[in-house]
């Protein structure tokens, strides 16, 4: 059974630190392992990580798919931006590889389409294709993206930002595309999750709601009496 076949109808979680915090001290691959083998404890069909040494450590913890990423730069394309990235993280022992596949410069100058051929070249990996829009989802199928998610809905300038997750995109690449799509994106209750599937996703992933502390807690303390003592705001008094 291929990687998207074992995740299919499931919880996928992504666990990963946040990307602006680089002193996040669940940045360490130790730390991320043992979240990845506690959401595959609480069912999670597969896990999503960034980065070669994430993905080493958690695939020694963990039998279920891993999907892999590479975030690098600073740049619009940040999410596995060059061919480079996306082979190494394969390597690393991804079985799918997520890549941004907006329209957008990468920094290696490449298309999505090569980079596609590069990690179909070098590894065994399936590609999964991190759009913002429907047009870009069609697009990175027909450069041979294995499945699509709608990871960049809300975070590139042709999508509408939102706190919720994009359930019309989802339902317009459903439509379109003979491949899985992934809904990814802002999914944090059981009612966007069944609603998600409801409009055809393939499987449901989510992130910061489950696997971030810092993300969590930075959520719940502005109903405290005590939320001007949060580190952020300390700094700037
Ligand atoms: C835009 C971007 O960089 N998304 C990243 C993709 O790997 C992660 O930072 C998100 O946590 C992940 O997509 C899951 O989403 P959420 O944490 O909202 O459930």
């Amino acid at each position: 059974m291929n990687a998207l076949d074992e995740l299919a109808g499931g919880l996928v979680v992504s666990c990963q630190p946040l990307p602006d915090e680089p002193d996040d001290p669940m940045r360490d691959p130790y730390v991320q392992a043992r979240v990845a083998a506690s959401v595959v404890r609480g069912g999670a069909l597969a896990v999503r990580v960034n980065g070669p040494d994430d993905v080493r450590a958690v695939r020694a913890l963990v039998d279920v798919p891993v999907i892999g990423l590479y975030k690098h730069g600073t740049d619009d394309v940040f999410i596995t931006p060059t061919a480079a990235h996306a082979v190494e993280v394969a390597l690393a022992g991804a079985r799918i590889v997520a890549i941004d596949a907006t329209d957008r410069p990468r920094p290696d100058g490449r298309t999505f389409a090569d980079t596609v051929r590069a990690v179909r070249e070098r590894t065994e990996a399936l590609v999964l294709a991190d759009v913002s829009t429907a047009a870009e989802g069609v697009a990175a199928v027909e450069a041979g993206a294995d499945a699509v998610a709608t990871t960049l809905s809300g975070y590139t300038e042709a999508s509408p930002r939102s706190d919720q997750p994009d359930l019309e995109l989802l339902a317009r690449l459903v439509a379109l595309l003979p491949v899985p799509v992934l809904a990814e994106g802002r999914y944090r209750t059981t009612e966007q999750i069944r609603r998600a599937f409801e409009a055809g996703a393939h499987a449901v992933v989510t992130g910061n709601a489950v696997t971030s502390p810092l993300w969590i807690t930075r959520r719940l303390v502005p109903a405290t009496p005590r939320a001007g003592d949060a580190p952020e705001n300390r700094e700037s008094r």
